[in-house]
């Protein structure tokens, strides 16, 4: 059989550069055709024929702007339409790190666009495809600033927080399906949205920075394991179980219908 054909189409929004890049290749490599999506159509045409020369993999490339409203449209019909998708991965992205008041409304507007409004039109193309067939893959990359915020990721902060809160609601409604949804919450990863969001790898503390190879690796093996939210550089796992805890717990504290004591007047 043709193992290409087995595996199904992954898409890949954000592709042209950093993890998007890399998960392309090592998807190519699982044996994957590829749909390619970013708006730097250069980038996308050399990597659409390094893969599937590599690979022996097809690759399509759709060139859109994620945060244009009819090129996203495009995009979600595409994919509809798609009946060999597999895998979506939404990871395109991008980020102005300054204060709020510092920020165009058009800077705020494209995180908002691309961060969030594309992450959801673009599951909602695919899901409905995932759920009839009983299969499917849908990644969402977060960030570790989806659940903290910095005085210069406000609205960063927020797109993220939208993106770790939708995933982990689609996980609920998806619940002993074969639909995997998986979230991700990367930190610093050597990528170009440093450079985009107006803070340079350069100025960050070195140590902290993880290479992209290593970042995707990590989520792929997360992947494999069938994480449902993958923290790729956290190596404490107990971290992770104790915030999951408190983060169910505060919630249940909060259902009781009575002011707590302390807002009391006497
Ligand atoms: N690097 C890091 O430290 C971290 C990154 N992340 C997240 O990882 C994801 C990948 O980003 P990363 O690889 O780091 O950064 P890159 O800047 O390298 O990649 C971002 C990708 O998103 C695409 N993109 C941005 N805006 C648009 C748009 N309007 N329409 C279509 N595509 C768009 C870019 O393509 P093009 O410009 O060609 O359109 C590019 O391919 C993002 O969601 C980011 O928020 C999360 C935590 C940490
Ligand atoms: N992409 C980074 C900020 O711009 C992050 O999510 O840490």
């Amino acid at each position: 059989m043709n193992k290409n054909k087995e595996m199904g189409t992954a898409v890949i929004t954000g592709a042209s550069s950093g993890l998007g890049e890399v998960f392309a290749e090592r998807l190519a490599k699982r044996g994957y055709n590829l749909k390619l999506v970013a708006r730097r159509k250069d980038r996308l045409d050399a990597l659409a024929s390094r893969l599937q020369t590599k690979y022996n993999v097809k690759v399509t490339n759709l060139v859109a702007d994620l945060g244009s409203e009819t090129d996203l449209e495009n995009v979600a019909n595409d994919l509809r339409a798609d009946k060999s998708i597999t895998v979506l991965i939404n990871n395109a992205g991008t980020s102005t790190l300054a204060a709020t008041t510092a920020t165009s409304v058009a800077k705020q507007k494209a995180m908002v666009d691309v961060n969030i409004t594309a992450v959801m039109l673009l599951s909602n193309a695919v899901l409905p495809q995932f759920i009839e067939k009983n299969e499917g893959i849908l990644i969402n990359i977060a960030s570790v600033l989806g659940f903290f915020t910095l005085p210069i990721s406000a609205i960063y902060s927020g797109t993220k927080g939208f993106v770790v809160q939708y995933t982990l609601g689609l996980q609920q409604e998806l619940k002993g399906t074969n639909v995997q949804v998986q979230l991700v919450n990367p930190a610093t990863t050597a990528t170009e949205i440093w450079e985009v969001g107006g803070v340079p790898l350069a100025a960050l503390e070195q140590s902290t920075i993880m290479t992209t190879e290593d970042c995707v690796d990590a989520i792929l093996s997360g992947l494999d394991k069938g994480e449902l939210t993958t923290h790729p550089s956290v190596h404490d796992q107990q971290l992770i179980d104790a915030y999951e805890v408190a983060r169910i717990k505060l919630f249940e504290g909060s259902q009781n219908g009575q002011p707590a004591g302390r807002y009391i007047q006497s």
